[in-house]
């Protein structure tokens, strides 16, 4: 995608001085000028061009960032599936979703026009990163912006599993009196078991310790505990001295299935189960004879192996796991508050828009990482390549042989896996269409932009 007619857009970038009065006339005095350099405002192709599809309701935050930058925005409350998101995906530069849809390999493939992302949640699990990287997209995550909400949410669980408050409050609704303290509990003194202790597991150990609780984990990585916390060698030590076990993995090949039969069994009797992580961890089966049992006295679960793409009466994969006593389900809303919601809405689309308009791939989950400083306004010629290419032996050589007759004012490369890419900031350049037209014919080319 490039276009060769200069853009007549005027720099949005404003040149917002922030020296105070005194130092603006210092500096007049020394240099004869007080005005620092704008930052050039780079477009491929006119704003308005560039279309972006969000999926499952995606915070409003974000649909204003886009509008705001002239982009053609398009919204859907739900997740898409089958031929209706693969009718849609066709022509969008930028897609947004949540943990729902699917983005695999085959319905990549009909994205042509696809060049980046947006995961609005924390994660990335529903799309297949290597085939996008393949393809030349970009995945942007919100790494962090949601664990302070499902931090709080697991402690409400906790409270509502010791308490049975969710057997409580059913019998409320139907009308029956039940004051019973029997097999009820303080969670003060009580252990908690954190399986995986990033973002979230941490935040929880210290609102746990908060409580009263004292708080173990497991985790891959060697991560430096919060507060009193203390890492353990081993899942099965953990699970064997847990009064509640919470699980904050992300999806991944060791995680799925991870709790099953053997695990359940190694619980202390009467121990209680949170997953707010991926449905996929906990294998429903299992979890259910344990519940059936009596040998867990609760669970909460808030993702499932099977969600359905849209709200409405239609959550009926799960008929014996739902007759449980003391089990707590809620419909993957551990994230969902107005705050992570914004947050997250506002950290994706500003990922989403640096590099649409810039190139820049900091923090993408599945992408070589490049960022280069602005070219300045006065700058007229100077031009951003943006080469994305397959990583193999002589492609710097080639590409910077298509540069040899221009300046080349900095460049920036990285790669990772079968994926490299180019940023580099050409001068002088006056015939861009020739310039892209050389980039695109080599080997390793899999997607060139040039912004001008
Ligand atoms: O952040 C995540 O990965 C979550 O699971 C939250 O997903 P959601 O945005 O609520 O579909």
């Amino acid at each position: 995608m490039v276009h060769t007619e200069k853009s007549t857009e005027t720099a949005a970038v404003s040149n917002t001085n922030v020296m105070s009065s005194d130092a603006e006339d210092l500096k007049r005095t020394r240099s004869g000028s007080f005005s620092t350099p704008k930052a050039k405002v780079l477009r491929p192709f006119n704003t308005s061009e560039v279309k972006i599809l969000l999926l499952e309701n995606v915070n409003e935050t974000a649909v204003s960032a886009f509008t705001k930058q002239g982009y053609q925005v398009e919204t859907y409350s739900k997740a898409l599936v089958g031929d209706e998101l693969i009718e849609k995906i066709q022509d969008v530069h930028v897609i947004g979703i949540r943990s729902k849809t699917k983005l695999t390999k085959q319905v990549l493939e009909h994205a042509k026009n696809l060049l980046a992302i947006g995961c609005f949640c924390i994660g990335t699990n529903q799309v297949d990163l290597q085939a996008a990287a393949k393809q030349g997209v970009a995945v942007f995550n919100s790494p962090f912006s949601n664990s302070r909400s499902v931090a709080e949410l697991v402690i409400g669980e906790i409270i509502m599993l010791a308490r049975q408050l969710g057997d409580r409050n059913i019998e409320m609704h139907q009308g029956v009196w039940n004051k019973v303290s029997k097999a009820c509990y303080e969670i003060r003194g009580k252990v908690l078991g954190i399986v995986g202790y990033g973002h979230i597991g941490a935040q929880l150990s210290v609102l746990a310790e908060a409580m009263g609780m004292t708080v173990y984990f497991y985790d891959v990585l060697q991560i430096m505990p919060l507060g009193q916390a203390k890492p353990l060698e081993s899942l099965d030590e953990l699970l064997a001295i847990s009064d509640f076990v919470s699980l904050h993995v992300p999806e991944t090949e060791d995680t799925q299935n991870m709790i099953g039969e053997h695990e359940l069994r190694l619980m202390k009797d009467g121990a209680y189960l949170l997953n707010n992580a991926r449905g996929t961890v906990v294998q429903i089966p299992a979890l259910t004879k344990a519940l059936q049992s009596g040998r867990l006295a609760g669970a909460c679960i808030d993702v499932f192996p099977k969600e359905p793409a849209a709200n409405g009466p239609h959550f009926d994969y799960y008929p014996e796991l739902l007759a449980c006593k003391n089990l707590v389900l809620t419909p993957h809303i551990g994230g969902s508050t107005e705050e992570a919601q914004r947050m997250i809405g506002l950290e994706v689309s500003q990922s989403l828009t640096k590099y649409i308009n810039d190139g820049t791939s900091l923090n993408a989950v599945n992408f070589p990482e490049v960022d280069l400083r602005a070219i300045r306004e006065d700058d007229k010629n100077t031009v951003r390549v943006l080469y994305i290419h397959q990583n193999i032996p002589g492609v710097l050589r080639e590409i910077n042989e298509i540069f040899s007759d221009h300046n080349v004012e900095k460049q920036y490369s990285d790669s990772k896996g079968d994926i490299a890419y180019v940023m580099a900031d050409i001068a002088d350049v006056t015939d861009v269409k020739s310039l892209y037209t050389a980039i695109v014919q080599t080997r390793a080319n899999i997607q060139t932009r040039v912004l001008y």
